[in-house]
C-alpha cells in the first residue's frame, strides 16, 4: 500500500529581523492508512510547523521547500480553494484548546450539522441524526449538547465535541497537535481512547504531535524525534522507546521523571545560531571531530555519526 501522506525533504524558514529562522530542516516522514505517527521533541523543535505545513496554514511570507504528497497530490502546490476542500473534510484537525476550534456564538448542533451538509455528505436531517449518534457514542447528552453554546461546556466536553466534528466528516487523516495539553488525567484517558478509534479499521491515519512521551507510547506505531527542526531518530515506537539510539533520544528519555529526571546538559541553541555539523554536538557526550563539521544523514532511522 502506498503511503497516504509522504513528506519529503521539508524545510521551512520564517523571515526574521536578523535573517531567516530555519524552523524545520530536511524533514522526511510518511504515514499509511491505519497508522499513528507521533512527532515528539521539546518545545520549539518544529513539531507544530510540520503540522502547519501539511495543513497549508503557515503565515504568508514563509519559505517552504520540499514536497508534501497527500494521496498523490502535492499539497504545497495546490490552490487555496482546493486546499480548503481537503482541509476539514479529508484532513481533520484536533488542537490543544478545543474551545478555540469552536465558534462561541453558534450552537453546537449547527456546528456539527453544517460542515456535513457543506461537504455534501448528507442532508440536514441525516446530518443531525449522525451528529446526535456520535455525541451519544462519546458519552454526551446529545439533545442538550446540540442545543448548547460551546462556552456552556467544560474543556473535556469541548474536546469531545471537536472530536465529534472531526470524525463526522470521515477524514482520511487526522492531525492532532498537543491534544492532551492542559487536560486533567481523566480527560487525557478519555481523549486517548477517542484518538485510538481514529486508526481502527485501517482507514484513517493519525499524525500525533505531542511532547508527552507516555501519550506517544500508548497511541503511536511509529515515532519521530525532532531536535532543532530536524528529525534525529525515527522508527517503531517500541523500538525507539526501549532501545533509543540517538544520544538526544536517550537524553530525552532519561530526563523523564520515571527514568530518573536526568537533564540533558546545556540548552537548545537558538534557531538563528545553530552549530555547524551535527546540531546536537555541543550537548553530546560522544561528539567527535566529524560531529563538529559534518551534518550526519538520517541513516536507518538515526541521524548520528557515532551510532
Ligand atoms: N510564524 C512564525 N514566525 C517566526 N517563527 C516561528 C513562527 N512559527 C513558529 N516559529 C518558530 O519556529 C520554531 C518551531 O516552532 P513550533 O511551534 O513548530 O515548535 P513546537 O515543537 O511545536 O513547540 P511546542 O511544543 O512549544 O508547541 C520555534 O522556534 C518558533 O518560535
Ligand atoms: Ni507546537
Amino acid at each position: 500500500m502506498t503511503d497516504m501522506l509522504e513528506i519529503t525533504d521539508l524545510s521551512v524558514s520564517f523571515p526574521g529581523s536578523g535573517g531567516k529562522i530555519p524552523a524545520v530542516r530536511d524533514v522526511s516522514l510518511s504515514l499509511a492508512h491505519g497508522e499513528c505517527l507521533a512527532i515528539v521533541g521539546e518545545s520549539g523543535c518544529g513539531k507544530s510547523v510540520v503540522a502547519q505545513s501539511v495543513m497549508g496554514l503557515l503565515p504568508f511570507g514563509t519559505e517552504v521547500l520540499g514536497r508534501i504528497s497527500y494521496q498523490g497530490q502535492d499539497l504545497l502546490h495546490l490552490a487555496e480553494r482546493e486546499l480548503e476542500s481537503i482541509r476539514g473534510q479529508e484532513i481533520g484537525m484536533v488542537f490543544q484548546s478545543p474551545e478555540r476550534a469552536l465558534n462561541p456564538v453558534m450552537k453546537i448542533g449547527k456546528q456539527l450539522v453544517m460542515p456535513q451538509v457543506i461537504h455534501g455528505l448528507c442532508s440536514e436531517t441525516d446530518a443531525k441524526l449522525r451528529a446526535e449518534g456520535v455525541l451519544r457514542g462519546l458519552g454526551l447528552d446529545a439533545g442538550r449538547v446540540m442545543d448548547a453554546y460551546p462556552w456552556m461546556c467544560s474543556g473535556g466536553m469541548c474536546q469531545r465535541i471537536v472530536f465529534a466534528a472531526v470524525s463526522l466528516l470521515h477524514p482520511n487523516l487526522v492531525i492532532a497537535d498537543e491534544p492532551t495539553k492542559g487536560l486533567d488525567a481523566a480527560n487525557v484517558t478519555d481523549l486517548e481512547a477517542m484518538l485510538s478509534t481514529v486508526t481502527a479499521g485501517n482507514r484513517t491515519g493519525l499524525l500525533l504531535i505531542t511532547h508527552d512521551m507516555d501519550v506517544a507510547s500508548r497511541l503511536s506505531n511509529r515515532i519521530a524525534v525532532m531536535y532543532c527542526g530536524m528529525i534525529v531518530e525515527e522508527g517503531e515506537t517500541r523500538e525507539v522507546l526501549t532501545s533509543p539510539k540517538h544520544p538526544y533520544t536517550r537524553g530525552l528519555l532519561g530526563s523523564l521523571p520515571k527514568n530518573g529526571f536526568v537533564p540533558i546538559p546545556g540548552i537548545s541553541p537558538a534557531l538563528t545560531d545553530l552549530p555547524e555539523g551535527c546540531v546536537f554536538h555541543p550537548r553530546c557526550p560522544h561528539a567527535g571531530e566529524r560531529c563538529r563539521t559534518a551534518v550526519p544523514d538520517l541513516k536507518d532511522g538515526v541521524r548520528c555519526h557515532k551510532c
